[in-house]
């Protein structure tokens, strides 16, 4: 039925990222910015003369935990705070009310003209994967395109089709004897974040690359700044 549709492609999604997306980069990835301790890659691909390039970014900050950066970017409450280039966001399901791993979001994206305005409609999934016994757990928030009857496509808008997973590994910097002691300056989180993004329309190639390349850098320096602010006189949620 369609819970178990829904879970078994969920599953399938998030197992792939979480095999994939810590893995270094190739050379066939061109380093697009450098900025402290973030670097942001693209590779050059188009399909059907549309250009669908995937990104990947490592970044590492400081003060925060895995749980705190996933928990601020999958959470609607939120959205609006960080997200610069939205018009709206809607959580149109909650497919299992027992659990809240899992919502469906309706997103308007704010129009970058000439181009058509574009929508979205994901599934957006939280989760915890344990490692190994002594290590922090790794979090992870896949956002993923869906169909869903609350999100018709409807003109002028151009629906845009997404896969993009942020996946994040805290680490305890010298850490104190004992673990009640540790601090936010013990923590440090490592990131991963990839998005394969389809336009889901035909815009010009050129331009295209130069949104994403400005936009990504602003948007995870935004957001992972929004973060540290947002937890800095908060109790750590490891
Ligand atoms: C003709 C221009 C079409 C716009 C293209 C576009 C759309 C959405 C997205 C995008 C979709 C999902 C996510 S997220 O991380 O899941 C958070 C969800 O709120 C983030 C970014 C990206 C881009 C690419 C430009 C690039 C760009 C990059 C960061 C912001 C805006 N635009």
């Amino acid at each position: 039925n369609e819970i178990s549709n829904l879970s078994i492609e969920i599953e399938r999604i998030v197992q792939d990222h979480l095999k994939y997306d810590r893995e270094n980069v190739s050379d066939l990835w061109e380093l697009i910015h450098h900025e402290g301790e973030m670097k942001v890659y693209r590779r050059e691909v188009e399909e059907n003369g549309i250009v669908v390039d995937p990104l990947k970014c490592f970044h590492t900050v400081k003060g925060v935990t895995g749980h705190e950066i996933c928990h601020y970017f999958f959470d609607p409450l939120y959205r609006m705070e960080w997200e610069t280039t939205l018009d709206s966001t809607k959580v149109i399901e909650t497919p299992d009310k027992d659990n809240l791993d899992t919502l469906v979001f309706f997103q308007i994206h704010k129009r970058v003209w000439p181009a058509a305005q574009r929508d979205s409609c994901f599934w957006s999934h939280i989760r915890s994967v344990s490692t190994n016994e002594e290590d922090q757990p790794v979090w992870i928030v896949v956002n993923y395109t869906t169909d869903h009857p609350l999100a018709p496509i409807k003109s002028p808008f151009v629906r845009l089709v997404a896969n993009v997973a942020l996946t994040c590994e805290t680490q305890i910097v010298e850490p104190p004897l004992n673990p009640k002691d540790i601090k936010r300056e013990n923590l440090r989180c490592k990131l991963t974040y990839v998005a394969f993004v389809n336009p889901g329309g035909w815009a010009p190639a050129a331009a295209l690359r130069a949104i994403a390349k400005r936009e990504y850098p602003k948007f995870l320096k935004r957001f992972t700044s929004y973060v540290v602010e947002q937890t800095r006189d908060k109790p750590i949620l490891f």
